[in-house]
């Protein structure tokens, strides 16, 4: 598996570094308040995981999921939701989880779809963050890593839903999806 790989870019170590760091920042400044982490599925579940067990603060969690990649390494354009959230945002402060922003289609997406419904306030949290290729001006409110253009795998972020279980995050070997 790992000759598909052609740089390491982050060690679990570094990985745990950041999450420890966002996880400093969202407890000091959401102190007295009750927050609600939107893990946006499949790609975020082992940031999710591994964030909120690090935020000293009195969380719920709810889950959404949303696919637009598939077995591409380009987004599709359309992003589907194959599962919404369980309970109501309305009067909640949200913060959506995510692995990575590339286009930001995707958190458009779900940002444009959450705020209807009303929260007390909405922040964007996530990992990795490839600001060459957004298309879509957005507010990144707590962010991991700036990484270069390249089509990136591993600790939760899948090409063609493999690779999500590596412990490491790396760049993927071009070989493996160009022909
Ligand atoms: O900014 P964008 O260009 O929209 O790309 C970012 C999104 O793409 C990936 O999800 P994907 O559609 O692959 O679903 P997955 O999380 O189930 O892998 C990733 O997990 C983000 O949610
Ligand atoms: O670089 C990426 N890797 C995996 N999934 C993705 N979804 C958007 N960008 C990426
Ligand atoms: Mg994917």
């Amino acid at each position: 598996m790992d000759n598909s790989i052609k740089e390491v870019l982050y060690s679990e170590e570094k990985i745990r570094n950041k999450v420890k760091e966002i996880a400093d920042k969202i407890t000091e400044d959401y102190q007295g308040k009750e927050v609600l982490l939107v893990g946006v599925l499949k790609g975020a579940n082992m940031f999710m995981a591994d964030l909120m067990r690090q935020i000293k603060l009195s969380v719920n969690i709810d889950f959404m999921a949303v696919s637009s990649y598939g077995h591409s390494t380009e987004s599709s354009g359309v992003v589907k939701i194959l599962k919404d959230l369980d309970n109501s945002i309305e009067n909640k402060h949200v913060i959506i989880i995510e692995d990575i922003i590339d286009s930001g289609l995707t958190l458009q997406y779900i940002c444009e779809n959450l705020l209807s419904r009303k929260p007390a306030s909405l922040k964007i949290c996530t990992l990795l963050d490839k600001p060459e290729r957004r298309t879509i001006d957005m507010t990144v409110h707590y962010k991991g890593f700036n990484i270069p253009d390249e089509f990136i795998v591993g600790y939760g972020i899948d090409y063609a839903e493999k690779f999500r279980n590596l412990p490491y995050i790396g760049i993927l070997d071009r070989r493996v999806y160009e022909k």
